[in-house]
């Protein structure tokens, strides 16, 4: 972690107890994990983009004024992203950052529709993340697998090709669990999408579309109705409607709460106000996940400690949500449990005087 990212209110030791836990990653998106340095390595490919590449400059590109900016300039970087080798090197240097904040298992959110209408082909578009999983599991541990999600702004077109490209055994990738559906909420009903999500869950995928993030309460109900939602992606309006909330606890519904992107993309408008709180209170599944990292300025440590001061979590409470993490996630049973105590020691070792 930079010092940029260490949340001054929250103590030191608590920061390195942090850096130190085996966490699982549930909410994280491909392009949007590109760091100043894979954007640097992309840039150096294609010098045309309008992407800079100076860490200074790239900070300023990725503050947004609003959630429309913020997807804008997402798809300048998504510009980036034009060759197998590119999709190759963006997926194995994400599970370095990812591994070096000692995340085991990450659920990453892909969305080819937006590679393969750029004209990546799709064949070596799945080999290239495959390959990289592959080599990224054996280097550094952690096990990555996939979300594609549908842009649903991109119209039932891209609903159909991400169905397509998630269901048909001659090009889904072995690492695929589950499918969404992204981008902005605002005039993209949810339940336009339900066909596409019965094919995917059909083929055996996990449902996850992000609701909530930018509209009301009404979008976590669509999902949850129409699109048979297993977490929410953000769920953060479900705060405003105290039935929703009790519905999601009482169906152990996870949120994937990823707290700075809220603030980042301006859809909470202080951490102070972010509703993780209500969430706990009503005994919801809470997981912490980073969504764009860089982009946010953040990484999925930061989000941990800004858990902890607004949760007011000790070191056991942030193993728990750790734990929730790993619990909520597609993984195997016996992945899990490796997980699940691979956190139990760490936190017992780190407790022992
Ligand atoms: N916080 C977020 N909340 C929601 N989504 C987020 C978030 N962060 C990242 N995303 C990603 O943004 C993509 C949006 C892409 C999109 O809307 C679009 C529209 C028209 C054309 C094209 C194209 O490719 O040509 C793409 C989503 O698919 C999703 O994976
Ligand atoms: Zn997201």
């Amino acid at each position: 972690m930079t010092d940029r990212l260490v949340d001054a209110r929250v103590p030191r030791d608590l920061h390195a107890f942090i850096a130190g836990l085996p966490k699982a990653e549930l909410h994280v998106h491909h392009v949007g994990s590109a760091s100043p340095r894979i954007v640097a390595a992309l840039a150096a490919r294609h010098p045309d983009s309008k992407v800079p590449t100076d860490p200074e400059a790239l900070a300023d590109y990725f503050t947004f004024t609003d959630f429309a900016h913020f997807i804008d300039v997402y798809l300048s970087v998504v510009d980036l992203i034009r060759t197998p080798e590119d999709v190759r090197l963006l997926t194995f240097e994400v599970a370095r950052d990812l591994a070096r904040q000692q995340v085991r298992y990450a659920e990453l959110t892909i969305t080819p529709f937006s590679s393969t209408r750029r004209g990546i082909d799709e064949g070596a578009f799945m080999d290239a993340i495959e390959d990289a999983r592959k080599a990224a599991e054996a280097e550094f541990g952690t096990v990555l697998r996939w979300c594609f999600d549908i842009p649903g702004e991109a119209g039932l077109e891209s609903a159909e090709e991400t169905a397509r490209l998630a269901t048909d055994d001659r090009v889904r990738p072995e690492g695929l669990v589950s499918f969404g559906l992204g981008g902005p909420e605002i005039g993209v009903p949810r339940p336009q999408f339900k066909p596409y999500f019965d094919r995917a869950i059909a083929a055996g995928l996990h449902s996850v579309p992000h609701a909530g993030e930018t509209t009301g309460p009404e979008t976590v109900w669509d999902a949850l109705t129409h699109l048979r939602a297993e977490r929410i992606g953000h769920g953060t309006s479900s705060a405003r409607d105290p039935k929703l909330l009790a519905h999601l606890a009482e169906h152990r519904i996870p949120l994937e709460v990823c707290p700075t992107s809220n603030i980042a993309t301006r859809a909470v408008r202080t951490i102070d106000e972010h509703p993780i709180k209500e969430f706990a209170k009503a005994g919801i599944i809470v997981t912490i996940n980073s969504d764009d990292p860089p982009m946010f300025g953040t990484d999925l440590n930061n989000e941990y400690a800004v858990a902890a001061r607004l949760l007011d979590l000790d070191e056991r409470g942030l193993a728990d949500l750790a734990k929730n993490a790993v619990a909520a996630s597609f993984l195997d049973e016996p992945g899990k449990a490796r997980i699940a105590d691979e956190i139990d020691t760490y936190t017992a070792d780190w407790l022992t005087p």
